[in-house]
């Protein structure tokens, strides 16, 4: 084998430093000023401590060089070694092994005798070549057969591993000394140390074959050579020559010799798939060589595979590195890695929770599952850092030179969490969730800008933790501490002072002088195209034939013979309804409000609405309330519109109820006024930003799903849209990415479809199950079913605010015209809450009638849980009826 011995690195090309880094073992000289050097992080990395340093050293200082992660130390003569630091009894000897340890034979005093005394406590034992000429002509001769009589190189060092010796070249014509010497020792176990200042780029091949003892029966004395990657996975097997392993040394990439053209191969030359160079061994009995690579491109063999053997990349560990490096090229947009890679808080979040779940797991299966989670994170933690396996497995090598081991005790911050155990954990867990929630629905999340993809994010429920998972059921969160604290004070003044506060807030949000705040029935409504009136009628007579529908008659029912008890339903006679009006004109919620209103039988219809810049209603609006028989219509929109109809003011009606949706001003408003007695109001529910989600089987047309997305999206820049895709290809989801992109670039609304569309989401589902029960977990306001028979799948939906069933059934017929209610509960309280409907504009009332012998019955009930509250009044009031004293 070739030893290069390194005086100074520095002086050395950037070629030669390349090049013989490549070989198994480098020595270098040790001297003060090249200490730090850091070269013992390479593996192979001798140093030759110079006599002055030996006279000086302890063990502790052999044992700090060695820690610095040298392979060995070498001694400068046998008489250090044989001194007492490594006397038979010694502490070194058992603490230092012998193959870290190795010695030089320098003078003439160091007899035959000597050598192999010293031999037997280290591992490479170098000889000077002047030695050789000093001595005897035969020395070497008489050295060979010495350490070959006392079986030196056969026996293994006490660790195992096989013993070596050195010759050392001093002469500069190195090649011709090799030449000579080399046949003369045709052991494997004979090295040749050679001074790195002698070594060229031109001759360092054949240095290397001929130290290397490379012999080969193969035709045209090829070597076979097997050629690795940096884990040692296997990628091929190759033949080399003296010429293209010296071409390989030169360029620092991976020559071979080709037998077909009888020529260097410079492997990839061609297909682009080239190879850098990390090093070349020889094996245990010089015939073939190996040759450690990093294989770029498609692979290594010629059927654009990693590996010619197996097809399939190799996975584990180091297919995942390999696979996160790319990914950081370049991670599909959206991806969850992408989302590790660009988010530090959620990828440390994740490295403690895996660690911890690791901790906890108990089975070997859970232990496999876990550890396999954090070295995912770890891993993608390291890529992100621009570290590579193959510097992390140094790293692990350098350690294991390490003598010196650490108490290995945990941090006080860990041992001091262990005992407080729990405790920690859970507080930690709720950080955790926070950050996870924070980074999945936060408003962090960049907008699309123009010319890039408009894309949501996407995951795959078999990559998410439970954690990540409920993170996804959030909604954006929006801060309502703050959104009160700016209502209160317009919600007090239009209290306090009535419609000048309304003018004053028309003026400073909506940017409109109002004439009038309010204006009576009957309206007069300016002319509106036929087509548009048309639409307005039918849509009004198929949601007023649904809304009809669910007028219910009185219900009466006789519990027990003379006790008969009944419900009956009144309107609530006075009802405020926001009709939205900040970035869309809306009729159709005129219409969804007002025609339930209309049909419960309110007596006072008031709608509030935004105006115009000229201050006046939307015509389509003012049509709609028409139709609703709406009685007023406040010209004003937000907090101010739904503080007037709570509280009243001088032209405006007070009403007992307050429904339709709205921005977080009106909603917030809404809240305010339920909450204050004074107001004596209550509200149809807490709304939100519009919301869809879509589940979507195999069956599914990409552009029904996109545009169904899209509805939902163009609301405003917080509509949320989600996609549950049932086990869908990739190349199904990519239509429906690309259907997203190419329909949302035709829209008017755009810009917002840009801010909306990436916080929205598309989450691989495995199963319908899976699909159910993550959409019921979300209770959408909306639920579009694009699956195959989607109407058996109706019963199992258990939250929704509406339900769209089949591929023709799009959302926008449910905002719109099919008679459905578009006013809904978003935000997730459809678990809690109905839509609009008919009974959201009335007030059950109940009734019972008993006769004398019904009283007679159930009195004796009535009286025990009377006596059991110690109620004396209630008992009384049937015990005076059944006495008999007024019969
Ligand atoms: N859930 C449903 O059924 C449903 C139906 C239709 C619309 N929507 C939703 O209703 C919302 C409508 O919002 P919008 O903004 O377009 O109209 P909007 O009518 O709700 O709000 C506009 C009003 O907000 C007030 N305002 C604006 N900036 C303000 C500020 N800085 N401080 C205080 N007040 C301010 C102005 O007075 C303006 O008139 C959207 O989120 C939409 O998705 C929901
Ligand atoms: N989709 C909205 C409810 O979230 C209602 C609406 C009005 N106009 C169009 N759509």
């Amino acid at each position: 084998m070739l030893i290069p011995k390194v005086l100074d690195l520095n002086s050395l090309s950037p070629e030669i430093s390349r090049a013989i880094n490549c070989l198994p073992t480098r020595l270098f000289v040790s001297s003060p000023s090249n200490e730090d050097a850091g070269r013992g992080k390479q593996q192979g990395n001798w140093v030759i401590l110079a006599d002055e340093e030996f006279s000086s050293i302890d063990i502790d200082g052999l044992i700090s060089i060695l820690d610095q992660g040298y392979e060995g130390v070498i001694f400068p003569n046998t008489k250090a070694l044989e001194s007492t630091l490594f006397s038979d009894s010694s502490t070194a000897s058992s603490v230092i092994p012998q193959s870290r340890l190795g010695v030089v034979v320098t003078t003439e005093d160091d007899s035959l005798d000597q050598i192999k005394s010293s031999a037997q406590k280290a591992s490479l034992i170098i000889i000077p070549d002047t030695l050789i000429q000093t001595q005897a002509d035969n020395f070497l001769v008489e050295a060979v057969k010495l350490v070959n009589e006392a079986g030196l190189l056969d026996n293994k060092t006490n660790e195992g591993g096989s013993r070596r010796l050195a010759i050392e070249i001093t002469t500069p014509d190195v090649l011709k000394v090799v030449e000579q010497l080399a046949p003369k020792t045709t052991k494997a176990e004979f090295d040749f140390i050679v001074n790195a200042s002698s070594i060229s780029i031109d001759n360092i091949g054949e240095l290397f074959v001929k130290s290397s003892h490379l012999n080969s029966d193969r035709p045209g004395g090829l070597f076979t050579t097997v050629v690795c990657d940096q884990q040692n996975e296997c990628l091929g097997l190759v033949y080399s020559n003296t010429t293209s392993i010296g071409e390989s040394l030169k360029s620092g990439q991976g020559v071979y010799w080709s037998r077909k053209q009888q020529g260097l191969w410079r492997k990839g030359l061609t297909s682009g798939a080239t190879q850098t160079l990390y090093g070349v061994n020889v094996d245990c009995d010089s015939d073939a060589l190996k040759f450690v690579v990093e294989q770029h491109g498609v692979g290594f063999c010629h059927f654009n595979t990693r590996s010619c053997f197996g097809g399939q990349q190799r996975h584990g560990i180091s297919g995942l590195a390999r696979l996160l490096e790319s990914r950081k090229e370049s991670a599909p947009e959206g991806s969850y890695t992408q989302r590790l890679f660009n988010d530090p808080k959620l990828l440390k979040a994740k490295i403690m929770e895996e660690a911890e779940e690791l901790c906890e797991a108990t089975s070997g299966e859970e232990v496999a599952w876990e550890a396999a989670d954090l070295l995912y994170f770890a891993l993608t933690k390291c890529v992100a850092s621009g570290v590579r396996l193959s510097d992390i497995e140094s790293n692990l090598d350098r350690k294991h030179r390490k003598i010196s081991r650490r108490p290995g005790n945990a941090k006080p911050k860990w041992e001091s969490q262990q005992q407080n155990g729990r405790e920690n954990g859970a507080k930690r867990l709720k950080v955790e969730e926070e950050i996870v929630r924070t980074s999945i629905t936060s408003d962090s999340i960049k907008a699309a800008k123009e010319g890039e993809i408009i894309r949501m994010r996407s995951y795959d429920t078999q990559e998410l933790s439970e954690t990540e998972k409920n993170a996804l059921l959030q909604r954006p969160i929006i801060d309502s501490s703050e959104i009160i604290s700016r209502v209160t004070p317009i919600v007090n003044a239009v209290r306090k002072e009535g419609d000048k506060a309304i003018r004053e807030f028309t003026t400073k949000f909506d940017n409109v002088q109002l004439n009038e705040v309010v204006i009576r029935a009957p309206f007069q409504v300016p002319d509106l195209p036929e087509k548009v009136k048309a639409a307005i009628d039918q849509a009004y007579n198929n949601i007023k034939k649904f809304h009809e529908a669910q007028l219910s008659d009185t219900l009466t029912v006789e519990t027990m013979p003379g006790v008969k008890c009944t419900r009956f339903s009144r309107p609530i006679e006075r009802v405020g309804l926001y009709v939205p009006g900040g970035t869309a004109v809306l009729p159709s919620t005129a219409l969804m409000l007002g025609v339930p209103a209309q049909v419960a039988g309110c007596r006072e219809i008031v709608i509030a609405t935004p105006p115009r810049k000229d201050g006046s209603v939307v015509p389509e609006v003012l049509y709609a309330a028409v139709k609703v028989g709406a009685t007023a219509i406040i010209l004003a929109g937000g907090a101010q519109a739904v503080a007037s109809m709570a509280y009243g003011t001088e032209t405006v009606p007070k009403v007992d109820k307050i429904c339709g949706p709205g921005n977080q001003y009106v909603t917030a408003a809404k809240m305010l006024a339920q909450n204050d007695t004074a107001a004596m109001v209550s509200i149809d529910m807490p709304a939100g930003p519009s919301e869809v989600l879509v589940i979507a089987d195999s069956t599914c047309i990409p552009a029904f799903v996109a545009s169904d997305l899209l509805s939902q999206a163009e609301h405003g820049p917080d509509s949320q849209v989600v996609l549950l895709a049932i086990d869908l290809s990739d190349e199904k989801l990519a239509q429906i990415e690309a259907q997203i992109h190419e329909q949302a670039l035709r829209l008017p609304r755009v810009d917002i479809v840009r801010q909306s569309i990436p916080k929205s989401y598309c989450l691989k589902v495995s199963s319908i199950d899976e699909a159910f029960e993550f959409s019921n977990a979300y209770a959408p306001e909306h639920l579009i079913l694009h699956m195959d028979n989607a109407e058996n799948y109706v019963p199992r939906v258990d939250n929704a605010g509406s339900v769209f069933v089949g591929h023709y059934s799009p959302e926008s017929c449910g905002d719109y015209a099919s008679g459905t209610n578009h006013t809904l509960p978003t935000y997730g309280f459809a678990r809690m809450y109905s839509g609009v409907n008919t009974g959201t504009f009335l007030k059950h009332i109940t009734s019972q009638q008993l006769t004398r012998d019904g009283l007679k019955d159930l009195g004796p009930t009535v009286m025990t849980l009377a006596e059991v509250e110690e109620l004396e009044a209630h008992r009384n009031a049937v015990a005076i009826r059944l006495s008999g004293q007024y019969d």
